[in-house]
C-alpha cells in the first residue's frame, strides 16, 4: 500500500503539538512564535519630547518672530537627553533642548537651532513655530494597555525592537525544539577522516542538522551509527530523553542491512512507500513517546523528505503557521518528464524577469545528485498524474530559502 504525501504528512503531524510556552530572553526569541498577546505597559513616547535640537518655548512668546523682526528671549538652561533638570518653562523665556529630551511644562513648541543664532545667554529667534511644532506627544505611537502583538505572531527584528522599547526583557514564546539527527550506514565517515575504497562522507547528518537550525530549532547532531540494529537502538535511546523530535537518515528501503527498519519495526514504527520522487521509502513512529521521522539515505531524498515532512513538524512544535512552506507559481523555462503516480520534487533555480517568476530545472531527477541540489533554490512540484511538462508551462514551486 502506497501512501500519498498528504497521508504521510498527516501521520507525522498528528503526533506533534505546539510545545508549552516558556519565558525567553528577547534576542533568543528571534523567529519564535509568541505564546500570548503582548500589551503595552507604558506609553511611547513616554513623555512629550523634542523632535529637534533647539529651544523649547511658549509659542505665544514667539508667534510674531520673523527675519524682519526677530524675537529675543533669555535662555534659562539646557535640557539634554537623560538630563532634564528644567521641568517648567516660565513665560518670556527659552530653554535649550536636545532631540528626545522632555519638553518642560508650559512649553508648547520647539524652535530648531537653524531658525536661531544658537545663543547661550539669550537666543534670537527668526521664525515662528506652529503650535506644537517639533514636539512629539506622549503616547503618540503606543498607549498603555494597547494590544501590540498577538499570540502566534513571529518575533522578528522589528518586533524585538518594539518589545525592548516597552521595557520587556523576556517574552512568553514557544521554545525551539531539540531535534536529534542521526545518520546510519557502515559506509559513512566523518568529513576530515580518511576515506576507504568503499566509504563515503556523511553529508546527510550535516545537511539535516543545518536544515533543523535554519528552521529555527536546535539541532543535536549525533552523527554516524553503523548498520547494527542493537547499536542503533542504544544510541537512539541515549538521546531520547532530551529530544523533542528525532530525524534519522538511511536504512529504510529494501536492502539486507536496513538498520533503521530492522531496529524500529519492533517498536511499532510505520514503514512504507510514499507516492513521491525522490523520497519513496519513509517511516514514522513514536519511540518512548518521542516522534521519530526516518528519512531515506539518498541525500536528495533525505533533503526533500525533510522539507516535506520534518519542517512542518518542527514548525508545528514551534507554533508557527503555516506548517508547510506555501507554494508559488512559476514559468518553466525547459520541459521535463515525471513518473506517473508519484509527486515529483524536481530541483530548480527560480529567478525573475519581465514576465515574472521563472524556474529552470537543475540536474536530473536522480536522488544522489548533491552537486545539483546545492545549486538549486527551489523544488518544482509535479503532480502525480502529470508525466510531462513543456517550456512555458505554469508550475508550482517551493522556494527553499524563503521566510514564511
Ligand atoms: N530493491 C530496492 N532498492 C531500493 C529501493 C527499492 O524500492 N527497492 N528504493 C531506493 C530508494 S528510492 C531509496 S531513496 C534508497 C533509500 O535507501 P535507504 O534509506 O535504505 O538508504 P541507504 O541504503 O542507507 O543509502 C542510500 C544511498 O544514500 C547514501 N547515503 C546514506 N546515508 C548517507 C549520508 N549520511 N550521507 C551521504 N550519503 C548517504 C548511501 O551511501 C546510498 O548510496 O533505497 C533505494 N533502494
Ligand atoms: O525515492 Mo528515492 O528516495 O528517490 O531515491
Amino acid at each position: 500500500m502506497t501512501d500519498t504525501v498528504e497521508e504521510h504528512q498527516a501521520r507525522v503531524l498528528a503526533a506533534v503539538r505546539p510545545a508549552d510556552p516558556v519565558d525567553v530572553p528577547l534576542l533568543d526569541a528571534l523567529g519564535l512564535a509568541l505564546a500570548e498577546d503582548v500589551h503595552a505597559g507604558i506609553d511611547l513616547p513616554g513623555f512629550d519630547n523634542s523632535a529637534m535640537d533647539g529651544y523649547a518655548v511658549r509659542r505665544a512668546d514667539v508667534a510674531d518672530a520673523s527675519e524682519a523682526s526677530p524675537v529675543v528671549l533669555p535662555v534659562v538652561g539646557q535640557i539634554g537627553a537623560g538630563q532634564a533638570d528644567v521641568r517648567t518653562l516660565e513665560a518670556g523665556a527659552a530653554v535649550k533642548i536636545m532631540t528626545g529630551a522632555p519638553v518642560p511644562e508650559g512649553a508648547d513648541a520647539v524652535v530648531p537651532y537653524e531658525w536661531t543664532d544658537r545663543g547661550a545667554e539669550t537666543v534670537t529667534i527668526r521664525q515662528a513655530p506652529k503650535p506644537s511644532q517639533h514636539v512629539r506627544p506622549r503616547g503618540d505611537d503606543v498607549t498603555t494597555g494597547q494590544l501590540l502583538l498577538e499570540a502566534g505572531a513571529v518575533v522578528g527584528p522589528r518586533q524585538v525592537g518594539l518589545l525592548a522599547q516597552i521595557g520587556l526583557a523576556t517574552v512568553r514564546a514557544r521554545p525551539r525544539p531539540r531535534v536529534v539527527v542521526l545518520s546510519t550506514g557502515s559506509e559513512l565517515r566523518e568529513p576530515g577522516a580518511e576515506l576507504g575504497h568503499d566509504s563515503i562522507y556523511d553529508g546527510n547528518s550535516f545537511m539535516l542538522a543545518a536544515a533543523v537550525q535554519r528552521a529555527g530549532a536546535v539541532p543535536v547532531r549525533v552523527g554516524i551509527v553503523g548498520d547494527e540494529p542493537g547499536a542503533f537502538l542504544t544510541t537512539l535511546r541515549a538521546h531520547l530523553a532530551d529530544a523533542d523530535l528525532v530525524v534519522t537518515s538511511g536504512g529504510v528501503s529494501q536492502g539486507d542491512y536496513d538498520v533503521v527498519k530492522e531496529a524500529l519495526r519492533a517498536e511499532g514504527v510505520w514503514f512504507g512507500p510514499v507516492a513521491m520522487q525522490p523520497g519513496k521509502p519513509q517511516g514514522f513512529g513514536l519511540v518512548d513517546g518521542v516522534p521519530v521521522v526516518t528519512l531515506p539515505g539518498n541525500p536528495v531524498s533525505s533533503y526533500i523528505s525533510f522539507e516535506v515532512f520534518v519542517l512542518p513538524a518542527i514548525r508545528t512544535l514551534m507554533g508557527l503557521a503555516p506548517a508547510a512552506r506555501p507554494m508559488v507559481t512559476a514559468r518553466l523555462t525547459h520541459g521535463l518528464t515525471s513518473p506517473d503516480g508519484r509527486r515529483q520534487f524536481m530541483r530548480g533555480d527560480v529567478g525573475f524577469d519581465a514576465q515574472g517568476r521563472f524556474v529552470t530545472p537543475v540536474g536530473g531527477p536522480a536522488s544522489h545528485l548533491v552537486g545539483a541540489l546545492a545549486h538549486s533554490n527551489a523544488l518544482i512540484v509535479v503532480p502525480e498524474e502529470v508525466t510531462a511538462l513543456g517550456q512555458g508551462d505554469r508550475v508550482q514551486v517551493l522556494q527553499l530559502d524563503s521566510v514564511f
